[in-house]
């Protein structure tokens, strides 16, 4: 034991202000600067009898939490732990550790080794220390957070303070952890062709604020979002699997793949993007349910993707595609995945086609939400000119407002136009802009019955 430790458990035991505890570590500090005179024979003995007393006297209990155990939930109840003293740390602590998180765009600062963190609950002091002892081997660093806490406090710290450190490290974790968006991906593995999900971090920066849609909708679809991220006890209830299938439909660019960038982000959740043209069969597809908690699980244009017209689908169809996979095993895959596991699921299909999907697919209890994503209607437009030209308002919006009214152009279409392309005065930037979207929406064929409208 060093002296730097020596002094730490006289300060320690120094809390509780018992004079025999206190002398004791006094002799402990005195043996920590004496020892080097003895034989260690004799030191070794010598060490484990004062530590035995110690611990005996000790009106103070440690439980350590390691970083590897045999059981899972001993690591996740260390990174939680990890989680919740970073909040304590930058109070108490001398020394961080710093991580950067882009997406929560702030500093995360974690307790360093050997550094105390004080932390009181419902009126208990309590202290931790995260320790480092390395394994005989030196290739294995053995850490864990040691907990001390008075003797007397046992039961409350066993029953209410561990639970709340768990829950809150947990909750915080979520929140500052970075998004991935995975897609499923061929490798090989042991010489068989396998597929896999391959992530990346997502930073896409779509939110329902950006999004070009009327307001009513939007609003709509994010209190349904909400809603079904706090139902986690009603689904149990109901004796439902906790899942919600979405299909977004309408033409192309007007705004479906940004949808979903906005609600992944909104409910911060993975997005696993699956590829179904190049899963071979349905037990590929099968051997790709392992999705984390809390993901979207998205299939863009699920009328393209496969031949999904079920046992209509004649052999020759079946023949000339690479992929097998079936309607039926698509079926199975996305019901197989609501059983799988009990984290919380999204599943988003998209089409341009609607009428092309076999209804058993997007039937309510499968699809529960059908959200159609139209062309521009003015409130859209607002949307657009305030994320790319910053205006609200602007003497030729009434003009614009009549235009969409008889056409359709795709919010795609509209943001290509306002979107400024050259360095012009500030002041005309706006203008300009605006002016090339007025000529471009009299260049689309009217909508019909519309014609007469137009001069
Ligand atoms: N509703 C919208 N709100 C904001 N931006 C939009 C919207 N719709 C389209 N855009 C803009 O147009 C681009 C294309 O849109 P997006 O890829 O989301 O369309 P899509 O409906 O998924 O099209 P496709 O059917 O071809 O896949 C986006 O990058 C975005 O900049
Ligand atoms: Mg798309």
């Amino acid at each position: 034991m060093n002296s730097t430790r020596a002094r730490n458990m006289i300060a320690m035991v120094q809390k509780q202000s018992g004079d025999i505890v206190a002398s004791l570590a006094t002799i402990l500090f005195v043996w920590t600067l004496l020892k080097d005179h003895f034989p260690s024979i004799l030191n070794n003995y010598i060490q484990k009898h004062f530590h035995k007393l110690v611990r005996f006297v000790s009106p103070y209990i440690d439980i350590t939490f390691h970083e590897h155990g045999e059981i899972s939930s001993q690591n996740e109840a260390f990174s939680a732990i990890k989680s919740y003293l970073s909040t304590k740390a930058s109070s108490w602590a001398s020394s961080f550790k710093a991580d950067f998180i882009k997406q929560s765009k702030s500093l995360i600062l974690s307790v360093d080794d050997h550094e105390e963190v004080t932390d009181e609950f419902c009126g208990v002091k309590v202290w931790w220390v995260l320790e480092n002892k390395q394994k005989q081997s030196k290739t294995h660093e053995n850490r864990y957070f040691k907990l001390s806490f008075l003797r007397r406090h046992r039961e409350f710290i066993a029953g209410s303070y561990i639970d709340h450190v768990i829950n809150e490290g947990k909750a915080l974790a979520l929140k500052n952890r970075q998004k991935r968006m995975y897609s499923n991906t061929p490798c090989i593995d042991w010489n068989n062709w396998k597929i896999k999900w391959n992530g990346v971090y997502f930073d896409h920066p779509a939110t329902f604020d950006t999004l070009a849609m009327e307001s009513k909708k939007k609003e709509e679809i994010m209190n349904d979002l909400q809603k079904f991220s706090e139902a986690k006890e009603y689904y149990a209830k109901i004796g439902k699997a906790w899942k919600r299938g979405y299909l977004l439909y309408g033409p192309p660019g007007t705004g479906k793949s940004t949808m979903i960038a906005a609600m992944a982000n909104f409910l911060n959740y993975d997005i696993y993007d699956l590829e179904l043209t190049i899963v071979k069969n349905n037990r590929e597809l099968r051997s790709l349910l392992n999705t984390s908690s809390k993901s979207l699980i998205v299939i863009e244009d699920i009328d393209c993707s496969l031949n999904l017209t079920g046992q209509r689908q004649s052999k020759s169809d079946s023949e000339s595609k690479s992929s097998e996979v079936t309607l039926s095993g698509l079926l199975n895959m996305i019901d197989g995945l609501w059983s799988a596991s009990g984290g919380e699921r999204i599943v988003v299909f998209t089409t341009n086609h609607l009428d092309k999907l076999d209804p058993a697919l997007i039937r309510r209890g499968r699809m529960d939400k059908h959200i159609e994503m139209s062309y521009c209607c003015f409130e859209a437009f607002k949307v657009l000119a305030k994320n790319y030209l910053d205006i609200d308002s602007h003497e030729l919006f009434a003009e614009i407002d009549s235009l969409l009214a008889e056409t359709n152009m795709t919010p795609a279409d509209v943001a290509e136009n306002i979107i400024p392309k050259s360095r012009e005065e500030e002041d005309n930037i706006a203008n300009s802009c605006l002016k090339n979207l007025i000529k471009a929406l009299k260049e689309v064929k009217p909508i019909k019955g519309k014609e007469e409208e137009r001069v």
